[in-house]
């Protein structure tokens, strides 16, 4: 059966003998590679894996043929494992050791104990091929050595640089869903937020403004969703786990197709900005040599030193010499990737979920109310930071809405060194681990009533705060890698949010237990379906 699948995959047209001869021939390659391949882990390793709970493993196999589902149902197996298995379960992976954390309590033990004895997985070796060595994808000191020179541009000054923008496009997405406003059609939200989401994303990374209809914008968004989709399918389909099988079938075409294009759209964009710094630069200087007060002068250099966008920052590290070419465009796809799919998943949730809460959308108006006055007026409404700032009640109902879905459901890692938990249990150093925040923020210890969509649990009184719980909630994983981008997150979050609420109302029509996700690193939602009509 397995073996048949590998066949359909690579020569889906094959019939009788020839299948049955392929069979053979592709049985006999598969074993061999897997008895050649070397155990990333040590005799000790695996004893102390296999101690840990889990289901029964096969030879060679492992547990691959457990993790057979459907994309769809993925999130829901690990639970399932979970509630069988307990909060911390392995499962082999054909010869790997995967260990997944799946309670709050067992996070909690993990990062409280051993923060520093965890890097990322060798899965991102799939990222790493594909878009480059970004930080994303760096580990050890490479790592800190990049996160010291992007923090500037992505702390506290991507923010402030990013209000504007953010404004701007906010007030663009009010205009595009006006047109179902008025005509009471349902609208499946998703495909809006990620084309507005990637439009500012590359508003702020290279003060680019492309059209809602722009072929680049769901050119990228395809490629994307091709590549990670076919990437991710390989570890349902076990069978294509081996890159010389993968390579022969026509997902790993359509994968590689997606992400030649994301990376030659990098080159592209990031050349064309090159030109007009250039262009700018020799501008200014021309302007220069006619202004003979030093002062206008020195005015001028610091004003060309202080980037206007995050491309121009990782352009002036690049002139300085601390980075090369090939960094800058990883580095533009890592910030293109990183941001317009976790931010747009994030606005669909949070949409969703107060669309089928008219009680909590409600208080949100108030609030909003309270802040900028009744009504909305496209011409003059404008949010500032202090209004952020201001937001209380909404920032509650976001981080309920990144509990209940973070976008990025797991975050891949693997152990550095032997982890001792209080309660006796030892994974060891080389394990691949994965923390399932999707099933972490779902521990009723610390959530009770885990699936109602409840802001006040994340109020200062709660329990949730009363018990300290540190490492319950981590939609954007652990220090020190945790999302850079978080504040910025957060803000276009409650701003575009609040441009929403402020236009209109909304109501959900897909009920929750209806609701889907894809499983593709981030969690997609495949039908998040709203009505809306303009608020009185
Ligand atoms: C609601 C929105 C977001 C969520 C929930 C989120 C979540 C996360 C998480 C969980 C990680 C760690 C991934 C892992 O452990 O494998 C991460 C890393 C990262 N995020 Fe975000 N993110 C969001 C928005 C953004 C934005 C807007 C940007 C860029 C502007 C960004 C850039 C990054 C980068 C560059 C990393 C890698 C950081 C490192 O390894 O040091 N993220 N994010």
């Amino acid at each position: 059966m397995f073996l048949r699948n590998i066949i359909m995959e690579i020569f889906p047209m094959s019939t009788g003998w020839t299948k049955t001869i392929l069979v053979i021939l592709v049985s006999t390659l598969v074993l061999w590679i897997n008895l050649r391949r070397r155990k990333k882990i040590s005799r000790r390793g695996e004893i102390l894996v296999d101690r840990l709970s889990g289901p029964k493993a096969l030879p060679i196999l492992g547990n691959a043929l457990n993790l057979r589902v459907e994309n769809e149902d993925f999130m829901d197996l690990i639970g399932i494992l979970a509630h069988k298995w307990g909060g911390l379960f392995r499962v082999w992976y054909f010869n790997d050791p995967w260990v997944n954390i799946a309670s709050a309590d067992d996070c909690q033990k993990l990062y409280s104990s051993a923060k520093n004895l965890i890097e990322k997985s060798d899965e991102i070796e799939i990222t790493k091929q594909s878009v480059g060595d970004g930080l994303y994808a760096r580990v050890g000191s490479l790592y800190h050595e990049r996160r010291k020179l992007l923090n500037p541009a992505y702390g506290l000054n991507l923010v402030r640089k990013g209000i504007p923008k953010i404004n701007k496009h906010s007030a663009m997405l009010v205009k595009t869903f006006r047109q179902f406003a008025k005509s009471g059609e349902n609208v499946n939200i998703y495909p809006v937020m990620t084309k507005s989401a990637i439009r500012l994303v590359w508003d702020s990374l290279f003060e680019k403004v492309y059209e809602e209809d722009a072929s680049d914008v769901s050119d990228y968004i395809t490629a994307m969703f091709m590549s990670s989709y076919h990437h991710t399918t390989r570890i349902f389909k076990p069978w294509l786990r081996p890159n010389f099988i993968f390579n022969l079938t026509s997902k790993s075409k359509l994968a590689s197709d997606g992400i030649q294009f994301v990376n030659d759209f990098a080159k592209r964009s990031v050349d064309e900005r090159r030109i007009y710094l250039q262009q700018k630069r020799a501008f200014s200087n021309r302007s220069n040599d006619k202004v003979l007060n030093p002062l206008e002068d020195e005015e001028n250099t610091k004003a060309a030193n202080d980037w206007d966008c995050y491309l121009d920052y990782l352009l002036e590290q690049q002139d300085k010499g601390l980075i090369k070419e090939k960094d800058v465009l990883c580095e533009f796809s890592v910030f293109t990737i990183g941001g317009y799919e976790t931010t747009s998943i994030a606005l669909t949730r949070a949409l969703y979920l107060l669309a089928s809460h008219p009680e909590v959308q409600q208080k949100v108006v108030e609030e909003l109310d309270e802040i900028f006055g009744k009504g909305y007026d496209a011409s003059t409404f404008d949010i500032t930071m202090t209004h952020v700032k201001s937001m209380k009640y909404l920032d509650l109902c976001v981080k309920e809405a990144l509990r209940l879905f973070p976008p990025i459901p797991m975050s891949p890692k693997k152990t550095t060194e032997d982890i001792q938990l209080d309660d006796g249990r030892v994974i060891p150093a080389g394990v691949q681990l994965f923390v399932w925040m999707y099933w972490v923020h779902r521990d009723p210890k610390y959530f009770p009533d885990p699936e109602a969509f409840i802001p006040e649990r994340f109020s200062q009184d709660s329990d949730f705060y009363r018990e300290r719980a540190t490492y319950a909630y981590i939609p954007f994983s652990v220090l020190p890698r945790s999302c850079i981008g978080q504040n910025y997150a957060v803000t276009t979050m409650k701003m575009i949010l609040a441009y929403m609420i402020k236009a209109y109302e909304w109501t959900a029509v897909t009920p929750r237990d209806e609701l889907k996700m894809t499983f593709q690193y981030v969690s997609h939602p495949t039908n998040a379906i709203l009505k809306l009509k303009p608020r009185i």
